[in-house]
């Protein structure tokens, strides 16, 4: 079966654009004329809009399905959109529609997931699944679950970002390490990030799609609007067409592998230095809890308490320091400190308790 989303079969990063919201049919063509004069084939466009709080635009609904059917007969463009509801599947397949997505907000609630999914039985059609809004990995991987169950084979994944309460940069924290832990979970899936709901300003777009490449992400997918200033939906992020078209050519695209003889003998040697380097790590960590198992026999011995904090605050303050002075980042060591003597709490807590249960 041909399928859209298959890793293999493309060399660049898969690019889908168009504006958050469908608003007229004018925007629509203006849009999707500029993007097609580009090459770009994929495009997005929002029908039912899921929005934060009240009182914001929700999108056109079902009017605007014919609209998309006559630019895809002006056009040769494939249309994807947002579903959130059996209702709304019914109503993109009578309409042609020929990606879906299931946007962030479907993905926390399962009942949600598996409706939609269950309204694909028997189905061919490409199905996208953005992340959950909340930094949450297994529903996110159980979304994904429940759409290979019903047997939808063209699956891709979106990372979109995550809600946060203080993040002063971007409007949805990009959390990297979850898109990069998913993808130990599913290596086969492709993986699509999502710039714009990322950034929430056009500025920061191009520097969050470079981070995605780099990161190996297999694709992007941009809101793009005729005339951005003007849109009814999310104005400060999308880029006019001429805009995008800048940005994807500035972008620097990443081999997956190093492929050249000589680059794999410099990068094998060098990887056998970082296997030395952590294996002397091991030992350090190794040595450092067998000492603070020998201080947790000392307290038991004397009934002194696990916690000393004056003793911990000194090694707070000043292993930041030591690793900055060798050039390391103090808050990472801060972060790591914080784990160690996590684990000597727990390490001398068992050993007190374990003497006390003897006696
Ligand atoms: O110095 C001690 O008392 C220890 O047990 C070691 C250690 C540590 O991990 O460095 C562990 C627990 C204390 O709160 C302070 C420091």
């Amino acid at each position: 079966m041909e399928t859209l989303f298959n890793k293999n079969s493309h060399s660049k990063p898969l690019i889908i654009a168009g504006p958050c919201s469908i608003e007229t049919p004018e925007q629509l063509d203006n849009t999707v004329q500029e993007l097609v004069s580009q090459g770009i084939n994929l495009i997005r466009g929002g029908v039912w809009k899921p929005r934060t709080r009240p009182g914001s635009f929700e999108g056109l609904g079902s009017i605007a399905l014919p609209w998309i059917q006559e630019i895809k007969n002006k056009y040769p463009v494939k249309f994807a959109i947002e579903v959130a509801s059996a209702q709304h599947v019914e109503e993109a397949l009578a309409h042609e529609i020929d990606i879906l997505w299931v946007g962030a907000r479907s993905t926390v609630n399962p009942f949600t997931v598996q409706e939609i999914a269950e309204s694909l039985k028997g189905v061919n059609i490409p199905v996208m699944i953005k992340n959950p809004v909340n930094p949450d990995l297994s529903l996110w991987i159980g979304a994904v679950e429940r759409f290979q169950k019903i047997g939808i084979q063209d699956l891709a994944v979106i990372h979109r970002g995550f809600s946060n309460f203080r993040d002063q940069i971007h409007r949805n924290s990009p959390l990297w390490q979850i898109p990069i832990e998913f993808r130990t979970h599913f290596p086969d899936l492709m993986m699509i990030n999502d710039p714009s709901h990322i950034s929430g300003k056009r500025d920061l777009v191009p520097i969050i799609a470079q981070k995605a490449l780099d990161l190996n992400f297999d694709g992007l997918i941009i809101e793009s609007h005729c005339n951005p200033d003007q849109a009814w939906s999310d104005a400060a992020q999308q880029l006019t067409p001429k805009n995008l078209e800048f940005m994807l050519s500035q972008l620097k695209t990443r081999k997956v592998k190093f492929e050249a003889a000589e680059m794999l003998n410099q990068l094998a040697e060098i990887r056998s230095q970082i296997d030395q380097a952590d294996h002397d790590l091991l030992e350090a960590l190794h040595r450092r809890m067998q000492l603070v198992e020998k201080i947790g026999e000392y307290k038991k011995l004397n009934n002194v308490a696990v916690l000393q904090m004056e003793r911990w605050k000194e090694i707070f303050d000043s292993r930041p320091k030591w690793g900055e002075s060798l050039g390391l980042n103090p808050e990472l060591i801060q972060e790591i400190f914080g784990i160690l003597h996590q684990e000597s709490i727990r390490t001398q807590t068992e050993i007190l308790d374990k003497i006390e249960s003897n006696n």
